[in-house]
């Protein structure tokens, strides 16, 4: 996150971070907790190497003592190639259920019909660049039309199924590391998973905003993939 502040215990407890255990581990994107049932057996990518911290404020948090979950099963949209060409979505099923506690709890999903509901508290939330930081970082960012992004990225094809947010002047916005991540947006005191950080050009540019998987037109997929 660029531009961000430090978040506080239990402000976004749908956050998770995920690490790659190799030789060495480390954080490498961010995730949200969504409740649902099982996915299918789909076995996708090394589920394996994987490991999802809940209910972590600090990275120095981690230490080979902090309890995380597997993943059992990781669900890879089919038509995702890269970032930039969308079906930036990917489902993973944790080795055992969580349970709930104010440290770490479900974010809702948004509906098909919420794909035009005009969001105005919406935050993005990571560890990633710049400075790889401690301390979760949050950022609020306006929504962008479709059309206005298009005009900012005009090498590109801004689809129906990605929003974008970001401010004209810049300073503000999601980095690399913090792809997977929660675009958490607040609608009559509920708050939603309206995107999942996806790409931009650089972070933080002036007129190159934040371009994020639109979640609620995965709706249908999601919940395919999951009852
Ligand atoms: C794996 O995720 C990304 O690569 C990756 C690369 C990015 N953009 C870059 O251009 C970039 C940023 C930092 C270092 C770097 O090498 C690049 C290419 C990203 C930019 C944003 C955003 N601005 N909202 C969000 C996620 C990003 C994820």
């Amino acid at each position: 996150i660029v531009g961000g502040t430090d978040s506080s215990p239990g402000e976004w407890p749908w956050q998770v971070s995920l690490h790659v255990k190799l030789s060495r581990q480390r954080h490498l994107c961010g995730g949200s907790i969504i409740s649902l049932n099982k996915p299918q057996n789909f076995i996708q990518h090394n589920p394996n190497i994987w490991r999802v911290y809940a209910g972590i404020l600090k990275q120095s948090e981690i230490n080979e003592d902090t309890p995380f979950f597997k993943v059992e099963e990781i669900i890879v949209h089919p038509q995702y190639k890269y970032a930039q060409t969308g079906y930036d979505i990917a489902l993973m099923k944790l080795d055992k259920p969580m349970n709930f506690t104010d440290l770490q709890l479900p974010i809702c999903l948004p509906s098909k019909e919420d794909a035009n509901i005009l969001y105005t508290d919406c935050w993005v939330i990571g560890w990633g660049y710049r400075k790889e930081k401690d301390i979760l970082q949050k950022a609020t960012v306006p929504l962008m039309s479709k059309e206005e992004c298009q005009a900012r990225y005009r090498k590109r094809r801004i689809g129906d199924k990605v929003i974008c947010a970001g401010y004209d002047e810049g300073g503000r916005d999601a980095c690399k590391g913090d792809s997977g991540g929660p675009l958490s947006c607040k609608h009559e005191e509920v708050w939603y998973l309206v995107g999942i950080t996806s790409w931009g050009e650089g972070c933080a540019r002036p007129r190159q905003p934040g371009v994020y998987t639109k979640v609620a037109e995965y709706s249908d997929w999601i919940l395919e993939k999951t009852t």
